[in-house]
């Protein structure tokens, strides 16, 4: 069989995924990696505007506000939008291990609705690390953090280059992005062998 492997089950001889000894202080605010980010921007108008902060251990933290913008059925989010919160929180699990890394696969259980004006409490860990493959899970809880869990996710991201972004972006936003301090300085900061 060609193309990749799908599965979201680690390989036996996958390793156990390790706080970078730079990582953010637990309860830090990470930031957005990109002030256009539909997930986390804060240029973003459209965006979740979604911030998240280190955990413990391998894991991020991160609150998302539901808003009448994204709403699916009248009232209650849209399941796309919760996917891109839980799709955005694991992706703050880059800045633990200064790794850059995009998602592969994210596969997304919606346990109960979830109300426009909801706080969906979000948490994220790295589960295993092989190769280039990292492996994570993601809950949202509604109200707090010991809420009731309406979505869950289980994701595959994979390591990729700076040069990921550079070669396949749109080049109006790429110029842009690299004529910002700011944005290389975040770039710079997951470079751990430039
Ligand atoms: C600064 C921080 C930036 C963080 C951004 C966070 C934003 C939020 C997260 C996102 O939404 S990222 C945007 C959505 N994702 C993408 O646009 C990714 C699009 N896909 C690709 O660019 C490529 O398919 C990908 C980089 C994922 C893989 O291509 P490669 O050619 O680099 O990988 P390759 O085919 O060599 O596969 C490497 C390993 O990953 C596995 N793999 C690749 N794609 C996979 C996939 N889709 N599902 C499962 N496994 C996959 C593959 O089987 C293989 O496993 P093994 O090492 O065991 O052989």
């Amino acid at each position: 069989m060609s193309g990749p492997t799908t599965s979201l089950t680690p390989p036996a001889d996958a390793r156990r995924p390790v706080r970078h000894p730079d990582a953010p202080a637990p309860g830090e605010l990470l930031g957005s990696h990109y002030d256009r980010c539909f997930g986390c921007g804060g240029e973003q108008p459209h965006g979740l505007h979604l911030e998240t902060r280190a955990g413990e251990g391998v894991g991020v933290t991160a609150v998302f506000t539901v808003k009448e913008a994204h709403q699916g059925a009248p009232g209650l989010a849209h399941g796309g939008v919760l996917a891109t919160a839980l799709d955005e929180t694991l992706g703050g699990l880059s800045w633990l291990l200064r790794t850059i890394a995009v998602t592969g696969r994210l596969e997304t259980d919606y346990v109960r609705p979830v109300p426009v004006g909801t706080e969906l409490h979000l948490a994220a860990e790295v589960t295993a690390v092989h190769g280039r493959k990292i492996y994570g899970t993601a809950t949202g809880r509604i109200g707090g953090p010991d809420g009731p869990v309406a979505v869950r996710a289980a994701a595959l991201f994979v390591e990729v280059k700076v040069d990921h972004f550079i070669e396949n972006g749109r080049d109006e936003e790429i110029r842009s992005a690299m004529s910002d301090p700011d944005q290389i300085k975040v770039a710079r900061a997951f470079e751990v062998n430039p």
